[in-house]
């Protein structure tokens, strides 16, 4: 079978430029050993956010991402849109991406709705004339009416992800990545948008979901990784991690 995501020993670095704080600088001699902050000997400071990450997805799997703050679900899930190239290693991903990763990533907020929802489909690679089409969809799955026409900047939080929630799933991706989309919305629109889920990840080929939530990988995914502190401590099938005590099933 094809692999549509494949990772072989991806890591990155965010390098951090002349750190001066000394209280900074001596944590970092501190953590020297098992520390996620790197130093290069001047005043360059990386911090360590993916290492060795690897793993393969294939037509239908649905991957959750779990792991503490900062374990690096945010970052791995940037590295798969492209947004950041990784430091080392390889990643493979065949097919179009959509993504709800941050939802002001591209978003213009001085322009209109209708305007916001034409360039982020047309960074998905969509012509005018199939988003032209989709727009009345968007406009009334988001429940926005005429704000539509108002600058995002006037939206709330609240009315900010509706819109990218609409967009990034009307257009039935090959790849879908979510973080965190379940906090979007109010109670009302959070029922719609999990029917919504539901519909596009029967037709998406590969899903990927960061999340705090045990219950809601065990409920929508096949597949999970786990990150500690930058690492990969499992991947593979729910069934062999045990969710509850947050360790590796043996012989499964
Ligand atoms: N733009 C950035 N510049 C520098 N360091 C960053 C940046 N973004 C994230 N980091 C660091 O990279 C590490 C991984 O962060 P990331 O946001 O990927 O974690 P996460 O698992 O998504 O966390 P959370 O559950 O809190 O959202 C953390 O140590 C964080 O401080």
């Amino acid at each position: 079978m094809t692999n549509i995501v494949e990772l072989n020993g991806v890591g990155l670095e965010y390098p951090i430029y002349s750190i001066k704080a000394q209280s900074l600088r001596n944590a970092v001699v501190n953590m020297a050993v098992g520390g996620k902050l790197l130093k290069n000997g001047q005043d360059l400071i990386f911090i360590k956010a993916l290492d060795n990450i690897n793993f393969t997805l294939q037509e239908g799997d649905r991957l959750g991402i779990l792991g503490h703050n900062g374990a690096g679900k945010t970052t791995l899930l940037k590295v798969l849109a492209g947004v950041y190239e990784p430091t080392r290693g390889r990643i493979s991903v065949n097919g179009r991406i959509s993504s709800m990763i941050d939802i002001h990533l591209g978003v213009d907020p001085n322009i209109t709705g209708t305007e916001n929802i034409i360039n982020m489909a047309r960074r998905r690679g969509f012509t005018t004339r199939q988003i032209q089409a989709r727009i009345p969809e968007i406009v009334e799955f988001s429940e926005l009416g005429s704000f539509i026409d108002l600058p995002f900047k006037t939206y709330s939080a609240g009315m900010c992800a509706r819109l990218v929630f609409a967009v990034a799933t009307c257009f039935e991706p090959d790849i879908l990545l979510l973080d965190e989309w379940v906090g979007a919305g109010d109670a009302g629109f959070f029922e719609k948008a999990e029917a919504k889920m539901n519909d596009i990840l029967s037709k998406s080929r590969v899903m990927i979901l960061a999340t705090h939530s045990r219950d809601l990988v065990q409920r929508v995914c096949n597949k999970v990784l786990v990150l500690n502190s930058s690492n990969q401590i499992y991947f593979g099938d729910c069934s062999g991690w045990d969710f509850a005590n947050q360790r590796i099933i043996e012989n499964v």
